[in-house]
């Protein structure tokens, strides 16, 4: 039979992802294929690839099943794998719904930063979503960087936000430069690190811009815009209310910090292109079928 392996084509903010869906675990990505696949000229095109798993077909995301059962295995556009992702899982919880494999609602989905409850409210193809970030974690041994960019530098805060950040706080966003190559962290984050260029317009309003390991510069960040609330946030100057918006080249994201510290991240989450990698050169280079598999 022809192998065939739906994939749905969404963005949060234009943060765009190519979801593919895989309940039983057969696409074997190799970084290679996910490089391939995420070509914006050779192949689909995104900043990174969410695969749609059940929990309970899934040996990385066995321990979550009974608890969630849809783990999200996100991968960079380079091949790597990221833990967690804030657009990346709206987006995810949008696809589960619009095709019917969930219903809307509150959703718990697994993630490799551990489960992340979604609150969704529609079967639609766009539209708002928020989910439950948790409460992001500054490790003290690590909070002290220094990220540069060609002759300037700042210092920088790392925030664990389910994966890690350097939040640099910046007077203007276009000091940071074109960000076609990596900036500079040191002491280097030895998992490597997502770097935040943080402008703070008034209290809880912000501006950024995002380089996001493993992808390059990005129109928007989920887990960067709740790194960069966390690290404003810490300095004092907070919204009565705890209500932040962030600004990101590509849209606005909204995140509510709790008395408690929990942030909540909402923002738009689309889809705008259904479709299969069926057997043609793309799929045939970009997905290896596990044994079992079809065709
Ligand atoms: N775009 C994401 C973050 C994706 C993961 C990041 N590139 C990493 O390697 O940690 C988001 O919206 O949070």
């Amino acid at each position: 039979m022809t192998p065939q392996l739906p994939f749905t084509k969404g963005n949060g903010a234009g943060n765009d992802f190519l979801v593919l869906h895989d309940p039983d675990d057969r696409a074997a990505l190799t970084p290679a294929a996910i490089s391939h696949l995420c070509d914006r000229r050779t192949g689909i095109g995104a900043d990174g690839i969410l695969r749609a798993v059940l929990c309970d077909r899934s040996p990385e995301a066995l321990r979550y099943a009974g608890r969630a059962t849809w783990f999200m295995d996100y991968r960079n556009a380079d091949g790597s794998l990221g833990e967690m992702c804030g657009n990346g899982i709206r987006v995810l919880a949008r696809h589960l719904t619009h095709h019917r494999h969930i219903p809307p609602g509150r959703l718990t989905l697994a993630t490799r930063a551990g489960l992340r409850t979604v609150d969704i409210a529609d079967t639609a193809p766009a539209g708002e979503v928020s989910v439950h970030m948790g409460r992001p974690r500054f490790a003290p041994d690590e909070e002290a960087l220094t990220v540069s960019v060609g002759r300037r530098s700042w210092p920088a805060l790392y925030v664990d936000a389910g994966n890690p950040h350097a939040v640099a706080f910046v007077d203007d966003l276009d000091h940071a430069g074109s960000l076609v190559s990596p900036p500079a962290v040191t002491p280097s984050p030895p998992q490597g690190v997502t770097v935040e260029f943080v402008r703070v317009l008034a209290p809880g309003h912000l501006a950024l811009r995002v380089h996001e390991r493993g992808v390059g510069e990005t129109p928007a960040c989920g887990t960067g815009a709740c790194a960069a609330v966390a690290a404003a946030h810490r300095t004092g100057v907070r919204p009565p209310d705890g209500m932040y918006r962030v600004d990101a080249p590509g849209g606005t994201l909204h995140i509510r910090v709790a008395p408690d510290g929990t942030h909540t991240l909402t923002g738009p989450a689309v889809l705008t292109v259904d479709g299969f990698l069926t057997a043609s050169p793309l799929y045939a280079t970009a997905v290896a079928a596990r044994s079992g598999a079809e065709g």
